[in-house]
Formats: C-alpha cells, structure tokens, sequence
C-alpha cells in the first residue's frame, strides 16, 4: 500500500444484512460485494489495513482538527472522493469515521447497490455513477483527499462480476488515470493509492496460487506485466505534481 500527498506547486521540484431485506433486482450482486465470506472478502479484510491508513494519512498531514483526532468521528468536516467504489464497502467505513463520502463508479449496477445499503444503514453518501476520468472534466469540486483502492471491473464477456482489476494494474492509460484523480483535490489534498506492487510474491501468490491453484479469482484476471513497481508509480505522482510518502 502507498500513501500519497499533493503538495501545492510552489513547494515542489517538481455492515451486511439479511436476504430477507434486499430486493429481488440485486440478485447475487448483494452476495459478492456484502457477504464478509463471499467473492469481496478480499476487500472487507483490507478495511483493517486501509481505512487506518486513510485515517493516519490524513492526522499526518494536519488535515484532521486537533478536537476531532480522539474522537470516534476523526474524520469529521472532511470531504473524501471514493473512485471506483464498487458496492461501497470502503466508503462506508470512511464515512462512519464522519466523512463526507462521494462514491463514483461506472458500473451502474453497483452504483445502485451502494445506494441502496447505505440507505439500509442509514448513512448519507453521496453515489455517483461516473468514472474518474469523466468526473474531471464535468465537476469543479475538490475534494481533501481521493481514494482508488483495489479499483476492479468487469471481464469483458463473462459472467463474473468481480474481479478484472481495471486500477492501476490494467488501467491502460495510467497517466490520465492519476491526473483525473490529482484534479479532483483541493491544493495540498491527499490522494491514497492501493493496488498490487509488480513482484514476484504478486506473480506466485496472487496471481498464480489465487487464480490457478485456489480458484479465489477467475484466471487471467491480474497480469504482472500490467501490475506497476512503487518507483514507477511515484514517477507517475511526481509529474503530475504530488509526492509519495
Ligand atoms: C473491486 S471494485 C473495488 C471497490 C472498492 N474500491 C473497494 O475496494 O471496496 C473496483 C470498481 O472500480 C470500478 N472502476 C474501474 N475503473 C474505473 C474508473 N476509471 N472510474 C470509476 N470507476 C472505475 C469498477 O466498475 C469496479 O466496481
């Protein structure tokens, strides 16, 4: 995981609920994205290692106020862009920790799924079916920090929902990717970044183990060479104004 921070121009060289409750139109999608146990269980584990680092993240910068740092809402009065939300589980969690949450994703689907649980869960978030690079160019709001973790799509021509990465392992054009993401901060916003690093752990584990061994994930789903090393990555952020921490 890798935590990023825009630094103004001037500075730089350069929760789950019963089938009971949910409506017939979801399917199984309410399955995949919000059994713990299910195909996203993946990403419910993450939550104990990235809303941690959202949160320290931003109490590191000083975006936090002092009289909120303790509280059981540190993340209060903060406006936090969640690109590629997918069902929601990460922008709940942000925005249980009092954030003001806009969640975009192109999957329509999803987008309604998301609606629908937080309403459930009687949290306010904004969805927006959108994808980043289209948000950029229509919206002018800025936010203090932008979110893209684990930013999945769907394979092309199957069935499966979950799981062909579309972030920053297979987003073919990186470069626009992270410039729709840096123009949609306030100037010294954070931009928090979480994807798989392009190593041979990758490859044998969550490449090979998960796809072909343990079925976790369909095959071909990661490719290593579309996976991307920190250095190039903070290359990436550095040209378009940001610096990794
Ligand atoms: C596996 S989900 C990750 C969901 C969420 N970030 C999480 O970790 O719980 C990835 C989502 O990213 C969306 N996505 C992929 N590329 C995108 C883009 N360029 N803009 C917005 N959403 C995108 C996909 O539609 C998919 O729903």
């Amino acid at each position: 995981m890798q935590f990023f921070r825009r630094i103004p121009l001037n500075f730089q060289q350069k929760r789950t609920f019963s089938s009971r409750t949910t409506p017939a139109q979801f399917g199984e999608l309410i399955d995949d994205w919000w059994n713990p146990h299910g195909p996203a269980k993946g990403l419910h584990a993450m939550n104990n290692l990235r809303v941690p680092l959202v949160r320290n993240g931003l109490i590191k910068q000083g975006a936090v106020s002092k009289e909120n740092i303790n509280s059981f809402t540190p993340l209060r009065g903060l406006f936090i862009l969640d690109v590629g939300c997918g069902g929601g589980i990460l922008s709940e969690a942000l925005a249980l920790l009092g954030a003001k949450v806009t969640g975009i994703d192109m999957d329509p689907k999803v987008i309604e799924l998301a609606k629908f649980h937080a309403q459930q869960n009687n949290l306010s978030i904004d969805y927006r079916l959108s994808s980043i690079e289209e948000h950029a160019m229509k919206n002018v709001e800025k936010f203090d920090a932008v979110v893209a973790s684990e930013v999945i799509g769907e394979i092309p021509g199957t069935e499966k929902k979950l799981y062909y990465s579309d972030f920053l392992e297979h987003v073919k054009d990186k470069v626009q990717f992270i410039d729709a993401c840096e123009k949609s901060l306030k100037p010294s916003g954070s931009i928090f970044l979480t994807t798989l690093s392009k190593t041979i752990f990758t490859e044998m584990i969550a490449i090979h183990l998960f796809e072909n061994v343990f079925n976790f994930l369909p095959k071909g789903t990661h490719q290593i060479e579309d996976c991307i090393e920190p250095e190039q990555l903070q290359k990436l952020l550095e040209n378009s104004n940001s610096v990794l921490y």
